[in-house]
């Protein structure tokens, strides 16, 4: 960690073992810190985590800031989720938290408080390239987290403390108990959406009107009825399971069409392939570098690793049009595209269309 004047950070503590760990290690190097806890959600009323938050807060002497944004959490993130589907598109609602939400929120608060710094327990990394901040990845390949963070401005990267970016969660793990912190040490990892951690479908059902959700065709690519769906909303490009028609061959959701409420099969991964598509709310921090590139670009659609080599061109309505060099299955709208040149973070957008 880099060494500063004026070491005071606001870290952002879940009440989990990564962001605890932070507040040690930011401890350790001399920082100053002030934790926030953000209730962002809480299910059915379980505030665990505050307590948890509080209780280490205080085991190191630091102060500890509750801040409720529920209502904020609500409106902008799990309702656009839930549209999102109803609009027959895959959202990105950690991406959509992280770059809108949280850091600008660290930072807001982080401001009126005049602290300099604002940290998390994110397994990420940062760099200075050719004049500005790159979030890049962290050093765990399991635990990498940067492919949430490509929307992040410069004066929040500025600012940003990274403590857990250059360790393995194991190592995290072990800091936590070795410092004699065996709760925090043991605890369960965050699985997927944080309001929405199992099953997506269920969560629809639950929080949609009724008639929001009703059952339609399924057709195969010439436009054969092949059987009836619950909803097209309970199903994703590239799907290939629960379909609910069964044929002795893969089947995959290659179109999903909310006006008619119906939902496209083709029986051949290759196609649901395509070689380009084009992102809308973009950010590039140093976009001479993504556009028009001649060097080796990445572009990743999944958290999990994949690499897809790309050209990206800036169209007239001042979407990016990304061109893959090789085709790619399983493109859906809503989703976030992140470009990587190696480790580093270079920008990205969110789908809008797919195709040439
Ligand atoms: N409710 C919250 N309030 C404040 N900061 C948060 C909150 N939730 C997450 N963060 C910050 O964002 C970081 C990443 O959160 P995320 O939920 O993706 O990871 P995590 O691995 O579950 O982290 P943790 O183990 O700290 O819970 C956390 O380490 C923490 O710094």
């Amino acid at each position: 960690m880099e060494k500063e004047k004026d070491k005071r950070v606001l870290l952002g503590m879940s009440g989990g073992t990564d962001s605890s760990v932070a507040a040690i290690l930011l401890q350790d190097a001399g920082y100053e810190v002030t934790g926030v806890t953000f209730r962002f959600y809480e299910k059915e009323g379980d505030t665990a985590y505050l307590d948890d938050a509080r209780e280490l807060c205080s085991r190191l002497h630091i102060p500890h800031i509750v801040y409720d944004v529920r209502e904020v959490f609500r409106k902008h993130i799990i309702t656009y989720f839930i549209d999102e589907y109803l609009k027959g598109r895959t959202p990105v609602p950690c991406t959509l938290c992280n770059n809108r939400l949280k850091w600008p929120l660290l930072k807001r608060l982080a401001d009126e408080r005049e602290i300099p710094f604002i940290a998390s327990g994110h397994y990420v990394q940062k760099r200075f390239i050719g004049e500005r901040w790159h979030i890049v990845q962290g050093a765990d390949p399991d635990k990498d987290q940067s492919f949430f963070l490509w929307g992040l401005p410069q004066d929040i990267i500025a600012r940003m403390v990274l403590p857990l970016g250059n360790l393995t969660k194991t190592r995290v793990r072990e800091i936590a108990s070795e410092r004699g912190f065996l709760k925090v040490a043991s605890k369960r990892d965050s699985l997927g959406v944080c309001f929405c951690p199992g099953d997506y479908r269920t969560y629809l059902r639950r929080h949609t009107q009724a008639g929001a959700i009703v059952p339609g065709p399924i057709f195969d690519e010439r436009r054969n009825y092949m059987g009836t769906h619950e909803g097209y909303p309970f199903y994703t490009i590239g799907q290939r399971r629960g379909l609910g028609v069964y044929r002795n061959k893969a089947l995959f959701v290659k179109e999903i069409i909310p006006e008619e409420n119906a939902v496209i099969l083709a029986d051949d991964l290759r196609a649901l392939e395509h070689t380009a598509f084009y992102l809308s709310h973009w950010h590039l921090p140093a976009p001479e570098v993504v556009l028009g590139s001649q060097a080796e670009l990445i572009v990743k659609i999944r958290y999990r690793k994949q690499a897809n080599r790309c050209s990206v061109v800036l169209t007239p309505d001042n979407r990016l049009q990304v061109r893959l060099h090789e085709p790619l299955a399983s493109i859906a709208c809503g989703q976030a595209a992140a470009f990587y040149r190696g480790d580093i973070v270079l920008g990205g957008g969110i789908i809008d269309r797919v195709g040439e």
